[in-house]
């Protein structure tokens, strides 16, 4: 039987105007589907260019592909725009890409820029037990009394309590890859060694914990996770973020995983503050955060803002810290890097004749200027973070004849500011620690003057990385200690690849992991390595000393 609504349809197209009719309402319905599949959170920016080519549902998410800072920095030379939006599903993002334009839109407009996004995954479904990390976090008041205790904990004049730390820790890579290589004969992947160096540390400062094996199954565990949950913040690796309707497909896999994740870290974070709780008890806890914040009845922070506050921290280091320093090996130990290990090894004997002394008190007060100049170049070269932690403005940023309202995304492409000739010069994409220093004066090298940003990879303004003093003193440390004692050779089977894009293994991760090369240690004398191997034994001593009841 002919339904009624049929019938109608029927008898339009049969008038003389029903073709008409009918045309209008496909393209009625056409228009819609458009705006619906088109449609975004924040709509488009006038006078602000737009790159073309968007499609429905995705926008510009499958042309970015992996390597969003990558693909972004081609549309700025493409296009001759270095700001311009782009659609990423259903949100509408700026990216900003010369320095000068990452920079003026940072720390112009600090408070402005001091939000974050949320997004459906990360947000959701995998911080939904232990609450935001600082870094995630939008901006509360929760968020601000966070930030603040972790800047406080990462400030420069709390660091001086934390030497013996830096000490240990170094020590350590030095102790294990001395055996391991069989005192250098061997070609050996280093990055285990630095990432247990950046993980203690963090595990130290956070929980009093620290643990002594490179492949210990805690540690290992830790990595894992928090790499897993780190990748599952990424714009391509989640397009459930950004496209809505993903996320009711009936075999939602990304939730899986994501749940899976959350219950493994939900347990190995319970686990290290219960040790806490049990060192507290015992009177063997060392001085840390977890500690400090459990023993004070006083404190302002809840349970889940501590938890939050050490999970920032540890996260906030891992990767980033191993990302920079094992690729800065990397490029130190190629043909053109032995030059500058040699400069820089004449550099510290100048600053230390006695490199023995320097070894035992002084290798962390970053005076080598050769060294915090290879410290630089490997934050800005290595620009691990290449699309930074994405932004969210709070209210109107007016720029260059745009308003861009409050809520939109920006996304700093840190890698393209990073390396923009006009900013650096035409060496921009060559690994060069010199460019940080005045040519040397009777034999001595000087740090330039420095004017503000160095380099956009611990971000700027409002909610830059609060611990880039930390990073920055731990990679200095590292390669004090590595570069007094040895030559570090790359294996010819097994090079590191030094290219500034290339480098890195998983583009479409937040932070790069570097590809895995071999290098040699080759001793640069017998005594040092001797001397500093007997007189770090004493120091894991102590640390584990303490561990006995104080009663
Ligand atoms: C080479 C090492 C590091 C790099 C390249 C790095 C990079 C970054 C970047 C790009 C941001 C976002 C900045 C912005 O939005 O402007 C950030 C934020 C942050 N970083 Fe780092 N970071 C490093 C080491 C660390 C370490 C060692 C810690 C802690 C121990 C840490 C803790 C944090 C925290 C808590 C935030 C969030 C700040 C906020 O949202 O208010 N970072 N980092």
């Amino acid at each position: 039987m002919l339904r009624i609504s049929d019938y109608c349809v029927q008898r339009f197209a049969e008038a003389p105007w029903g073709h008409f009719l009918a045309a209008v309402c496909i393209l009625g319905l056409l228009l819609f589907l458009y705006k619906l599949t088109t449609h975004t959170d924040i709509p488009y920016i006038k006078n602000l260019p737009e790159i073309p080519y968007a499609l429905p549902i995705t926008g510009h998410l499958l042309a970015l592909g992996d390597d969003h800072a990558t693909v972004c920095e081609k549309w700025w030379r493409k296009y001759g725009h270095s700001v311009f939006q782009i659609r990423l599903g259903n949100t509408r993002a700026v990216v900003v890409n010369s320095f000068a334009d990452c920079k003026n839109i940072l720390v112009s407009n600090s408070q402005a820029l001091i939000d974050r996004p949320t997004l459906y995954t990360f947000h959701g479904v995998i911080s939904s037990t232990q609450g935001f990390t600082i870094g995630s976090s939008p901006w509360d008041d929760s968020c601000r009394s966070k930030r603040k205790a972790a800047s406080t904990t990462l400030s420069r004049s709390v660091m001086k309590t934390y030497l013996p730390m830096f000490d240990l820790e170094s020590y350590c890579i030095i102790r294990d890859l001395h055996r391991d290589t069989q005192a250098g004969a061997n070609f050996i992947s280093i990055r285990p060694y630095i990432q247990r160096y950046a993980l203690n540390t963090t595990l130290t400062l956070c929980y009093g914990i620290r643990m002594d094996e490179v492949y210990d199954e805690l540690l290992r565990e830790i990595l894992y996770v928090g790499s897993a949950i780190s990748l599952l913040r990424s714009a391509s690796e989640n397009l459930q973020d950004y496209i809505p309707m993903l996320r009711y497909l009936p075999k939602n896999e990304k939730t899986k995983r994501s749940k899976e994740l959350r219950a493994r870290r939900d347990r190995y974070l319970d686990l290290l503050l219960n040790k806490v709780r049990k060192m507290i008890k015992d009177g063997t806890d060392k001085p840390c955060i977890s500690a400090a914040i459990l023993k004070d009845k006083e404190t302002r922070l809840t349970g889940v803002e501590v938890g939050s506050i050490c999970l920032s921290l540890v996260s906030g280091g891992f990767e980033t810290i191993p990302g920079t320093l094992v690729s800065c090996i990397g490029s130190l130990s190629t043909l053109e890097g032995q030059i500058f290990q040699e400069r820089a090894y004449e550099d510290m004997k100048k600053c230390y004749p006695v490199l023995k002394e320097a070894w035992a008190n002084d290798f962390e007060k970053e005076d080598v200027p050769y060294l915090n100049a290879i410290v630089k170049e490997a934050g800005r070269y290595y620009t691990v973070s290449s699309m930074s932690l994405p932004r969210k403005t709070v209210t109107d940023i007016h720029w260059n004849g745009a308003v861009i309202p409050a809520k939109t995304m920006v996304l700093i492409n840190a890698q393209a500011g990073n390396h923009d000739a006009g900013h650096f010069g035409p060496d921009a994409g060559i690994f060069n620690p010199e460019r940080w220093l005045s040519p040397p004066e009777n034999g001595n090298w000087a740090e330039k003057p420095s004017h503000g940003l160095a380099h956009l990879s611990f971000g700027a303004g409002s909610r830059s990385c609060p611990g880039a003093i930390i990073a920055s003193k731990l990679i200095y440390s590292a390669l004090f200690r590595l570069l007094s004692l040895y030559k570090i050779e790359a294996s010819r089977k097994d090079p590191p690849n030094t290219g500034y894009v290339e480098y890195n293994a998983i583009k479409s991760a937040l932070v790069a992991i570097p590809r895995d090369f071999k290098v040699r240690l080759v001793p640069r004398g017998e005594q040092l390595p001797k001397y500093v191997l007997e007189a770090g034994k004493e120091r894991t001593r102590e640390f584990y000393k303490s561990e006995e009841p104080t009663g």
